[in-house]
């Protein structure tokens, strides 16, 4: 059963720019489903008109098996919305916030102290008790967030992009709740991200969309067999050396595709050991310095960046 169902929905702002174009996606219930796209491409537009804050112009979108035209009060109650900016009276603490915003659902109070303690307990809140929202650090007030907007129970969380700006122990921290609130608490998680890795751990669909309209959506494997060959990626120490490799390439190697990503360069190939042999060959005879060559599985990178960029060559 899907928690949302996105169908040919269009949203042109009164500026006339047309953020979503037809755009198509579901959600499964339970998941973990990432959203990608580059800037700009309408992603918090969309989850600005899942969590009912934007009106869509045309299609449809059924959330928990309502419409959202016509249940959005419905729909808004049984779901939260993490934002960037972080939500909670930062003044206050935890606790206090967790007990205001039983208040706002209209939580009875004994209810409510049973609910905070267990969400305090299950991740592992205790140390953060003691002062003020505000006296933590950012990757803390992100996780203390999601704690608060799970007072109510939702049944879908979105987060946009939960792990911005954090260190790798405060993304991996982040991980395991976001794979904990999925599994031990049944939720549905819809998030953003520009961590291509990340989605793919953590996802259990991804969607990425290009000017307002999906262009790919499956599990972080199906995505990454979305480029079936192998590629040989040589390594430059910059990218004027890699963008002056690229036309020799090209010119010596059509009709193999090359690419060029930032100091690298990628060849595509069905028989990656023949043409490896052939490359580094080519490279050495005709005095092209490199810094090093490998053959390459794509990564959901490769897959993001063949998908979405336009190809500099
Ligand atoms: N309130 C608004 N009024 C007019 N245009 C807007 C508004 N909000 C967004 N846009 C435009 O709509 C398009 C999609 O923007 P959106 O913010 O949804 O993209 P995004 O994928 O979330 O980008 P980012 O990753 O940078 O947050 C962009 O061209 C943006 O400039």
């Amino acid at each position: 059963m899907y928690a949302i169902e996105v169908q040919k929905v269009q949203k042109l702002y009164k500026n006339g720019v047309q953020a979503l174009n037809g755009l198509n996606l579901n959600v499964k219930t339970g998941e973990i489903f990432s959203l990608l796209g580059q800037n700009g491409a309408g992603k918090s537009t969309l989850i600005s008109i899942l969590t009912t804050y934007l009106k869509l112009n045309s299609g449809k979108i059924t959330m928990l098996g309502k419409d959202i035209g016509k249940d959005s009060e419905e729909i808004r109650s049984a779901i939260a919305c993490v934002a960037q900016r972080v939500s909670m009276d930062t003044h206050l603490s935890l606790k206090e916030n967790m007990m205001f915003q039983a208040g706002l659902y209209k939580i009875p109070k004994s209810e409510a102290r049973q609910r905070m303690s267990m969400l305090i307990e299950e991740f592992e809140l205790n140390p953060y008790l003691k002062y003020p929202v505000l006296s933590y650090s950012g990757g803390i007030k992100r996780r203390l967030d999601i704690a608060l907007n799970m007072m109510s129970n939702p049944k879908i969380l979105f987060l946009d992009e939960p792990t911005v700006g954090m260190d790798i122990q405060s993304r991996m921290t982040m991980g395991k709740m976001m794979r904990k609130i999925r599994d031990d608490f049944g939720m549905t998680i819809f998030f953003t991200t520009h961590y291509l890795e990340e989605a793919d751990n953590l996802s259990d669909t991804i969607c990425i969309i290009k000017d307002g309209k999906e262009i790919v959506q499956g599990t972080p494997f199906e995505l990454r067999k979305y480029i079936r060959q192998d590629a040989i990626k040589i390594q430059f120490s910059n990218n004027e050396q890699a963008k002056t490799a690229l036309s020799v390439l090209t010119e010596h190697f059509t009709p193999l595709m090359c690419t060029l990503h930032n100091d690298s360069i990628l060849i595509d190939t069905n028989s990656s050991q023949r043409d490896f042999i052939k490359v580094n060959e080519f490279l050495l005879k005709s005095q092209i310095s490199f810094q090093g060559i490998e053959i390459t599985e794509p990564t959901l990178e490769d897959v993001f960046l063949r998908l979405t960029e336009k190809r500099e060559d």
